[in-house]
């Protein structure tokens, strides 16, 4: 158990179980793009630990960079995201590949790949090491995911509540 501001929280997914998925994550993007150099965009803050462990997993040439956002507060979205840092690269005719440690509603996949689609990069796609298929409501399609979880609020490895947790390195949920 593990008390977070004023909330608990239990294990829900181990370190090696994350390892697992990441680098099963790094070697099918691997398989993908052997013959050219994508350009992996982070989703900042909450995808930093997944990048860092992505990246050291995927074998070939890569580039990377970020992005931020923020829509989260507490555990309630606001509905409404702003961009923070935006993108500064030179897509034309890149492989992007967004990085996301969770897609929940969509919404912020939705803005970041309404900014992509303004440049001019060759692909678009999206990898998260975790989607909640129950809340995704978008028709956007996510090309490489790490694991499916059921509508439950998760924080470490990069995810916080109100700020802390992101340093954790396994994954825990929000007691009921
Ligand atoms: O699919 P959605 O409902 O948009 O939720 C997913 C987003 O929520 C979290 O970010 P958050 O906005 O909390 O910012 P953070 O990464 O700085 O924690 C997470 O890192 C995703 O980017
Ligand atoms: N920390 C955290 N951030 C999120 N953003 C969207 N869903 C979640 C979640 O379950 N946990």
């Amino acid at each position: 158990m593990l008390q977070i501001h004023d909330r608990i929280f239990e294990p829900y997914i181990s370190k090696k179980e994350i390892s697992k998925a990441v680098k099963k994550l790094a070697k099918n993007i691997a398989v993908d793009y052997k013959n050219e150099t994508p350009l992996f965009l982070g989703v900042l803050n909450g995808s930093f630990m997944f990048c860092s462990d992505l990246l050291k997993a995927y074998q070939n040439p890569c580039e990377i960079s970020f992005i931020k956002l923020a829509s989260y507060e507490k555990t309630q979205s606001t509905g409404q995201v702003n961009e923070l840092i935006g993108i500064h690269e030179n897509l034309t005719n890149r492989t992007v590949i967004v990085v996301e440690d969770i897609i929940d509603t969509g919404n912020t996949l939705e803005k970041i790949v309404a900014l992509l689609e303004k440049t001019s990069a060759k692909t678009i796609k999206i990898a998260t090491l975790f989607l909640k298929p129950s809340v995704y409501n978008k028709d956007i399609k996510i090309n490489y995911i790490g694991m499916e979880i059921p509508n439950k609020f998760i924080l470490g490895y990069g995810m916080d509540y109100d700020g802390l947790g992101r340093n954790l390195s396994e994954v825990y949920v929000l007691k009921d």
